[in-house]
């Protein structure tokens, strides 16, 4: 655990900021929210966004990291954040690790609560069934998706309103030929 190494301001309140309709080639990817930010390992480089209009900021493993075929790992990731009220964190895979290697996490996407000061970790899963997995410290693991939601009043009622769709779930709809091989 090392010192504090970013810090800005207005954690507790949303703080997104109205961005133009359309942005503009300088302004497409500019930041749109201020996370208080805490590296706690001086080592590792903080979240980033590999280019602008991204949506999710790579994480970096903290630990050099081997996964055997079908092995799981809670690796840390050497950051914490303080997200403002009214916003998640949600922990996704990367695409190129899990199409490459089957590198994927447990319980994408990963919710990381606003009120969460704790270090941020990522529950990866090495889904090959032959290869092993050798990440290194400093590798980008995961991405982190920043988005707001909504806090929900479970409200009692005998029944609920109607819709289109009613009861249907769960293929209801069709449109898929899967079978099960005996
Ligand atoms: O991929 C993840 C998921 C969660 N967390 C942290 C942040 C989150 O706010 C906290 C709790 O996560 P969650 O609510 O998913 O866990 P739980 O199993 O329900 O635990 P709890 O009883 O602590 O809520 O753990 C991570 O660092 N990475």
């Amino acid at each position: 655990m090392t010192e504090e190494t970013t810090a800005v301001a207005h954690a507790g309140t949303a703080e997104a900021e109205p961005r133009p309709a359309a942005a503009s080639a300088a302004e497409y990817g500019a930041p749109t929210l201020t996370v208080q930010l805490k590296m706690l390992d001086d080592g590792l480089e903080p979240p980033s966004y590999a280019h602008p209009g991204d949506a999710g900021a790579d994480l970096r493993s903290r630990e050099d990291v081997v996964l055997e075929p079908g092995e799981r790992r809670l690796v840390p990731t050497g950051v914490s954040i303080a997200l403002p009220d009214g916003f998640v964190a949600l922990i996704h895979p990367r695409s190129g690790l899990a199409t490459k290697h089957g590198l994927t996490v447990v319980n994408a996407p990963g919710t990381v609560d606003a009120g969460y000061r704790g270090e941020i970790a990522v529950t990866l899963l090495n889904t090959d069934r032959h290869q092993a997995i050798e990440l290194k410290r400093g590798d980008r693991i995961a991405q982190m998706v920043i988005q707001r939601v909504e806090y929900a009043r479970f409200l009692p009622v005998q029944e609920l309103g109607g819709s289109v769709r009613g009861g249907g779930g769960f293929g209801s709809t069709g449109g898929f030929g899967a079978t099960v091989r005996a």
